[in-house]
């Protein structure tokens, strides 16, 4: 609702109040047009003042309300009634100003901002478009090519910024609703026809048609398939182009569009999943709401190879005090050499200071000792960390918790090398890790609840999405990367290549395709764990029974790349060809189509015409296969947490929703029959097989991914 007072004698107050975020639902939007006709009517108030209760002006408009039948008074009009006032209206604004609520302050006719104040119109990451006259306000008030960054993007500024921009007319440390009203009884009778922002021209752009081009060309290469930010660019250029009335209909228009497209749809899911996932709760019953965190001020991290030195760098930004221990002197010496650029560009990116002095670096391991939470980020390699928990059991000052870094490994096992299991967590970061918001946060069976809730504040705080796991193979997301990349490589075999395999995935909206993805991450990773795992042995990839592992159908072909020292960009050869060793652009590889089509004759296959449908359907279907099997485990709370880490960590497109939530949108049951041809068809392969949950799913009429847990529920009560 929206509450209405009488200040300073001739200022109506009109106080936006629904809490958290003050979101314009209909009652709020009602609220809006019957305070603000109050105002109007009554001869003593000579002005508005519009404000947000509890510190936030407006969170825009209430996206909950989306997915419903859309009641109450419209916020275009609404919009226009204020503009259009006699009487001068100022947006106090404090806290956040986005979406609807920022379209609500264009509206005004002055905005005054709190220094704490974010603006912006970040409707593009719901798969939206500002349609209450974002899009034709904005670029009259502060130009065409400030607005297209603010509204392509949907990045937020801070209040100093939007007084640079010109987006307010004033910011202030002091209270915002005494500032503003002091502001409107200041302008009191000065004309407002100068201050209606759609009554502006657009100013104007030398080469409009360049400008719009080139940024058009920039905004579909960074979208790979999301419409909304182009339909984004189009409504601007209406702006540009048309009158204001005109622009209008243009917008919405373009809305329409996207409003009723399963992009906006898998969006508008992957922001309430992200909201959904930081309540976590785990099987043991501890949950986000009943455990405590302890504060960490001081941490460690130990190994700084490449992960150590990211988490290092992502620890420091977030304002912790860092012990950075390496025991190598040249790995030592090469992590202090570019750490410090890493923090720089860091800063100079979010517009903060530098925090090189939050990092000491030790060679000895006794450093940590003082510490309140230690990252363990050491090689891949089991006995060498069971070694490192040992030392750090001994070291570390009791209740410190010990961390691992371990992408796959048994965070369980770790445990059990220390004094207190229950003070160990994993805390699985991607690389880069100052870079990637992706944290899985993996519970053993005896984590205790307060190690868990601490590694996922700590999480939140160092900016990340983090999603709390069980302790498997691979947690959930390296668990789903292996029936994916197991399908690619046999589509190789089969007659696809890598540029096919890449180029469907791509085209899908991945922003790269599995074989760039590996040639990035070095193919020796896999061919290690594969190794240890059994599966690769020297001297097993060619022969008669290199196919055939353990029983089922095995492919050898990224252990052969290896055997010929093909690791991907570090080597300069993989999947692809590369100009040189570190070199970044992939190049197809003749050498790797001749080495495919002699591998198939040498096994007898008989290359076959592969269309993108199947790549996809092998490649995803056998990918989201897992997925159920994960959340059947338990390892996954929710269909959320598993999509989540698909979109933050794995490249999966966010218009698309996440792995478990495209499934539901291309149906469960076709997913379900798809599987059982694939299978029927390659017995041999058991990551085909379709798991129960997902029968069970389709047998409870396939209902939507929100109630997905009600059924796990039930199979985890019949376990
Ligand atoms: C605001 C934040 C920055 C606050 O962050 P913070 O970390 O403090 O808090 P949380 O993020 O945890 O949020 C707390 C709580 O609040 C919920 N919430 C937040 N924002 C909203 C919201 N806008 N609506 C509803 N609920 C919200 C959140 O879910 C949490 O809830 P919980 O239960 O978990 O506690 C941060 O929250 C944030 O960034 N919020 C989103 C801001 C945003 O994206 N705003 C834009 C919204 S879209 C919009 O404004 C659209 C407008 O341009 C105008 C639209 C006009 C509509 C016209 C429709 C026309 C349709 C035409 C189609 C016709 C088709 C046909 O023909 O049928």
């Amino acid at each position: 609702m929206a509450q209405y007072s009488l200040v300073a004698g001739s200022v109506g107050l009109i106080t936006l109040q629904n809490p958290p975020v003050n979101a314009l639902s209909a009652v709020v939007r009602k609220g809006i047009v019957s305070t603000f006709e109050r105002a109007l009517r009554d001869p003593k108030v000579k002005s508005v003042v519009i404000c947000g209760q509890n510190g936030v002006f407006c969170g825009g408009a209430d996206i909950k309300e989306f997915g419903t039948n859309m009641s109450g008074p419209p916020l275009v009009p609404m919009i226009h009634a204020i503009e259009a006032a006699d009487k001068p209206v100022v947006a106090a604004i404090e806290g956040s100003a986005l979406g609807g609520g920022l379209e609500l302050a264009l509206g005004c006719h002055y905005r005054i901002a709190h220094s704490n104040a974010r603006l912006g119109l970040p409707e593009v990451s719901l798969g939206l478009l500002p349609a209450a006259g974002g899009t034709q306000r904005l670029p009259r008030l502060i130009g065409i090519p400030a607005a297209l960054d603010l509204i392509t993007t949907g990045r937020h500024v801070t209040a100093a910024e939007a007084l640079q921009l010109g987006i307010v007319d004033q910011v202030t440390d002091h209270k915002i609703v005494d500032e503003a009203v002091k502001f409107v009884l200041s302008v009191a009778g000065k004309p407002l026809d100068a201050r209606r922002i759609s009554t502006y021209p657009c100013p104007p752009l030398s080469d409009l048609d360049t400008v719009f081009e080139m940024v058009m060309q920039k905004v579909r290469q960074r979208a790979h398939g999301a419409i909304a930010p182009i339909a984004c660019v189009q409504a601007v250029q209406a702006a540009a182009t048309l009158p204001y009335a005109q622009g209008m209909e243009r917008e919405k228009e373009l809305m329409a569009t996207l409003f009723t497209s399963g992009q906006a749809r898998s969006m508008q899911y992957c922001f309430f999943a992200q909201r959904a996932v930081s309540k976590w709760s785990i099987p043991s019953g501890a949950r986000w709401d009943t455990s405590m965190p302890r504060p960490v001020h001081k941490a460690a991290v130990i190994g700084l190879g490449t992960m150590g030195r990211g988490i290092t760098v992502a620890l420091a930004q977030t304002g912790l005090s860092v012990v950075a221990v390496e025991t190598q002197e040249k790995q030592l010496m090469e992590a202090k050499q570019a750490m410090p650029g890493m923090l720089e560009r860091g800063a100079r990116r979010r517009g903060v200071s530098l925090t090189l002095h939050k990092i000491t670096y030790s060679r000895d391991i006794r450093a940590v000792a003082d510490v309140d939470l230690v990252i363990e980020a050491v090689f891949e390699d089991m006995a060498l960390k069971k070694k490192v928990f040992q030392q750090l059991s001994d070291i570390c000052k009791p209740g410190t918790f010990l961390c691992t870094n371990t992408s796959g490994l048994d965070v369980d096992h770790l445990a059990s090398q220390t004094c207190n299991p229950e003070l160990v967590v994993g805390m699985h970061f991607f690389a880069p890790a100052h870079v990637m918001k992706l944290l899985e946060v993996v519970y053993g069976p005896r984590s205790s609840p307060q190690a868990v809730a601490t590694a996922m504040q700590l999480g939140k705080k160092m900016g990340k999405v983090s999603v709390a796991v069980g302790n498997c193979r691979g947690f959930v997301g390296n668990r789903m990367l292996k029936p994916y990349v197991e399908q690619a490589f046999f589509l190789l075999e089969e007659g696809a290549t890598p540029e096919q395999v890449d180029g469907a995935l791509e085209e899908f909206g991945f922003s790269m395709g599995v074989f760039k993805v590996s040639d990035l991450s070095g193919l020796d990773v896999g061919w290690r764990v594969r190794m240890a795992d059994g599966f690769a042995e020297p001297g097993a990839s060619s022969g008669p029974s290199a196919r055939v592992r353990q029983g089922r159908r095995y492919s050898p072909l990224g252990d052969l790349l290896c055997e010929q020292g093909r690791f991907g960009q570090k080597t300069g050869q993989g999947w692809y060809q590369y100009d040189k060793p570190g070199g970044r652009v992939a190049r197809s590889d003749p050498w790797l189509h001749s080495f495919l089509a002699e591998y198939r004759t040498r096994h007898g296959l008989v290359a076959r015409r592969i269309d993108n449908q199947e790549v996809l359907e092998r490649c995803l279907y056998a990918l989201i296969n897992e997925g159920f099997r994960i959340l059947e485990d338990g390892i996954a709370a929710g269909p959320e947490d598993i999509d989540l880490i698909y979109v933050f960590g794995y490249g999966w497109p966010r218009h698309r929703g996440g792995p478990m939530f495209y499934a539901g949108m291309v149906g469960l049951t076709k997913v379900l029959q798809r599987l059982e041809h694939y299978h029927q068809a390659h017995p041999d392969v058991p990551f085909m097989q379709p798991c129960s949950l997902l029968r069970r799913l389709v047998a409870s009429g396939s209902p939507p991914v929100h109630r997905w847990r009600e059924v796990i529920k039930k199979v985890h009560s019949q376990l």
